[in-house]
């Protein structure tokens, strides 16, 4: 007798985003391509460079942009059929997130509410009390956001991503343009948020999922090159991390020859770091790998890498 699949709710026990060839097109431009993808509780990271399809495919997400084909569930709800509801579970901090400066915190946070359908005026002022408490922000909350740090900015964007407590939020690289110190802040900001809900963090910067995401994808050129967890893509260099120091004269040739990572001037040559199955050039010796060699192998290498 055959056995029965497990039920796609089985397989993945904590369901909550589910993506199946989805797709998106700018005209003739393929942006997004066939992207199928599991987004369970927690924090999630979608890392890629430029131009990877992130903003895309978190815009389509959050019902922005319509999808050019494939489905997408959150929740119990249907992408293009319940817009709505995906919506009301939804909260999306975008790339640009522009505050105006003339206002306070708390004014902007308050017109935000007003958007979100907070009619009521005391169920608004607690609501917006709770999520610049949440962001801790409240000490500053009555000052123009014109005077805000960057750090400070984002949390005002967080913060508003928060009213009604939604069940998801939506970050698109919320820590360009911050000082390391705010980056932190932010990044354990973002993993404390988590705790209870789906948070999807869209982000260029390796060190970003290193310090928070349990499960990630990667993208290039619209599609997924990796999904799984940190750990299993770290698995995927280990052993193939070569560092050594080459002389002026010899780099080109190991250069050419060699996935080189990355290359430190040093008295008459070069310290550089190489991505190789077998020992790439005389004097090289292997080390520990890190998120970034195996982010950028999984970006050099083709077809896709999964668990
Ligand atoms: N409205 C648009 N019309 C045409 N092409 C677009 C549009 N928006 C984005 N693109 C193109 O789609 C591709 C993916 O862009 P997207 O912004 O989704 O990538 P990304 O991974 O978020 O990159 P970045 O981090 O630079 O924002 C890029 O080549 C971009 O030029």
């Amino acid at each position: 007798m055959r056995r029965k699949r497990p039920s796609f709710a089985g397989r993945h026990r904590q369901v909550f985003i589910h993506m199946d060839v989805l797709s998106k097109r700018y005209g003739k431009f393929q942006a997004v391509q066939d992207v199928t993808l599991t987004i369970g509780k927690g924090m999630f990271g979608l890392l890629g460079p430029n131009g990877a399809g992130k903003t895309t495919l978190l815009r389509v997400l959050s019902t922005t942009l319509p999808p050019s084909g494939g489905s997408v569930t959150i929740g119990n709800y249907r992408l293009g059929r319940d817009d709505q509801a995906i919506r009301s579970l939804l909260g999306y901090l975008p790339q640009e997130f522009g505050l105006p400066k003339q206002l306070t915190g708390y004014e902007y946070l308050d017109y935000a509410a007003v958007m979100k359908g907070f009619r009521h005026s005391q169920r608004r002022r607690t609501e917006v009390e709770s999520v610049l408490e949440k962001v801790n922000m409240s000490a500053r909350a009555k000052e123009r956001t014109g005077t805000y740090s960057g750090g400070m900015k984002q949390r005002i964007g967080i913060a508003q991503a928060l009213l009604g407590s939604p069940e998801l939020i939506v970050v698109d690289e919320p820590t360009a343009g911050l000082d390391p110190e705010e980056r932190m802040r932010f990044r354990s900001l973002l993993s404390e948020l988590s705790a209870n809900r789906t948070v999807l963090l869209s982000t260029h910067i390796v060190a970003d999922i290193a310090a928070t995401c349990c499960g990630l994808a990667v993208m290039k050129r619209g599609r997924l090159v990796y999904d799984g967890s940190l750990e299993r893509l770290l698995e995927t260099v280990r052993g193939r991390v070569w560092t050594g120091y080459v002389s002026e004269s010899r780099f080109d040739g190991v250069r050419m020859e060699s996935n080189v990572i990355s290359a430190r001037k040093a008295a008459y040559g070069y310290d550089i770091r190489v991505l190789s199955g077998t020992r790439p050039f005389e004097g090289a010796t292997l080390a520990p790998a890190a998120l970034e060699d195996a982010y950028l192998y999984v970006l050099r290498s083709e077809g896709m890498e999964s668990e």
